[in-house]
């Protein structure tokens, strides 16, 4: 059976609120609906109808973000849920066939996620492309290394986030660009996340806040909550990092510090930071850092010509890569990339292949994440020039690592 597929609009609020709350068992906190709701971009919206009944539905947002050596549109996609009564019906598959051949008819060439589980979309073409920490430190043993960078003009001073958002917008557009994967956050991202309107929700207090700053101005921002605790009359609490931004690694230090030096606290929480977060180099005693690693983003080559013709390579190419792509019929095929460091052009080509790759391996390895070393020593792809796997994939990775680190 088939389910006609449909975009829809703003009157179909209610039935998309229905169909998360029965997909994720989630229950909105007072005025996150509404939040939700004006987040929503409806004309990027597709549902799925039985009858007058919406069991399906995505979206995605427009995203501006960087790729290596450039910034470019992205499709965002989330809310993607199917009714319990509807599931392994090929409603989801119906679903992201019908938006990636939206987003090409809209002139976008690169589609990205957070999964909800990892193992449900390399079949619709997307690559793991980047991944993230969660780490505990513990407060004793948390000092850094001697020569930590210090710099006597800097100071923190606490604030209410909601206060200094302008600070906060700022300092963040500043530093977006530096690593693929981050994306523009628009009034309606800070809104949400300024406005902690959900607090009660953490079970850990309100947003606060720390700025980083000297005469010049702000350089850095941290923002958390903290859940108190007494064990045996003994403080034991806990930090909850949201998120920690800084110019310069003296903010990022002083920041850092001021985190693992509150008082009453015994131990920092973190979810979602870079696999190459510098705290990891400042701890003196790195073990004191427990960690554990999970995908992050998900991308999608939506059209692989225009896709990998908008970033910049770490050093120079010149490949025939074949492209299997069963999903986007259209990227099936042979695609010459000649590229560098100040960019690259793709096209279909008649050529003879250096490698043949299914469209995944190219959306883990867009954002610089080295992933196609994996797969090559996985035994996963397919080379037919000796060398060539080994070329594409260090021309593909770059530094710094790919990290989005706001989930959407
Ligand atoms: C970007 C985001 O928004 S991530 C959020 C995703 N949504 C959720 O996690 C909410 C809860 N889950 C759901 O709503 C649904 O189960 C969905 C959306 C994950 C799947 O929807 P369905 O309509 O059941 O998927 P559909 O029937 O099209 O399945 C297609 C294939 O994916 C597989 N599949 C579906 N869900 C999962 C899963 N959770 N894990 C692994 N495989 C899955 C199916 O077995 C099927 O495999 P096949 O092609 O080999 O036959």
């Amino acid at each position: 059976m088939t389910y006609p597929i449909r975009q829809i609009d703003e009157s179909a609020w209610p039935s998309i609120n229905r169909v998360a709350e029965e997909a994720f068992s989630w229950t909105p906190a007072p005025g996150q609906s509404a939040r939700y709701k004006a987040q929503t971009e409806f004309d990027r919206s597709l549902a799925a109808f039985d009858g007058e009944e919406m069991i399906g539905h995505t979206s995605s947002f427009g995203f501006t973000m960087t790729v290596p050596g450039a910034r470019v549109p992205v499709a965002g996609v989330t809310w993607v849920g199917v009714l319990p009564s509807h599931r392994r019906r090929g409603v989801l598959s119906s679903l992201m066939r019908a938006q990636l051949a939206d987003l090409r008819d809209r002139g976008e060439h690169v589609a990205a996620l957070y999964a909800s589980e990892s193992s449900i979309y390399g079949r619709y073409g997307y690559g793991r492309a980047s991944s993230h920490l969660s780490f505990r430190i513990d407060k004793p043993g948390s000092a850094f290394v001697r020569d930590w960078p210090q710099d006597p003009a800097l100071r923190i001073r606490v604030v209410k986030p909601a206060d200094v958002r302008s600070d906060i917008e700022k300092l963040f557009a500043s530093v977006v660009a530096r690593r693929p994967g981050r994306y523009d956050h628009n009034a309606a991202f800070w809104d949400s996340v300024l406005g902690d309107e959900d607090f009660d929700q953490h079970g850990a207090g309100p947003l606060r806040g720390l700025l980083a700053e000297d005469d010049g101005g702000v350089r850095g921002y941290a923002l958390f909550r903290v859940q108190q605790k007494w064990t045996d009359g003994i403080a034991d609490g806990e930090l909850r990092l949201r998120g920690v931004e800084a110019t310069d690694p003296a903010a990022y230090a002083l920041l850092w510090r001021s985190l693992l030096d509150r008082d009453l606290v015994s131990q920092v929480v973190a979810h979602g930071r870079p696999v190459d977060d510098p705290i990891i180099a400042l701890l003196a005693d790195q073990r004191r850092l427990r960690v554990a690693v999970q995908d992050e983003l998900w991308v999608r080559l939506v059209d692989v010509d225009r896709a990998l013709a908008s970033r910049a390579y770490t050093t120079p190419v010149d490949l025939v890569i074949e492209v299997e792509d069963d999903v986007c019929p259209w990227n099936a095929g042979r695609h010459r990339l000649t590229g560098g460091p100040s960019g690259a052009t793709c096209e279909p080509v008649d050529d003879a292949p250096d490698v043949t790759l299914p469209v995944a391996a190219l959306g883990s390895a867009y954002l610089g994440d080295g992933q196609l070393d994996e797969h090559l020593a996985a035994g996963l792809l397919r080379e037919h020039s000796p060398g060539a796997l080994r070329a594409l994939a260090v021309a593909m990775s770059w530094s710094p690592k790919p990290w989005c680190g706001s989930g959407f």
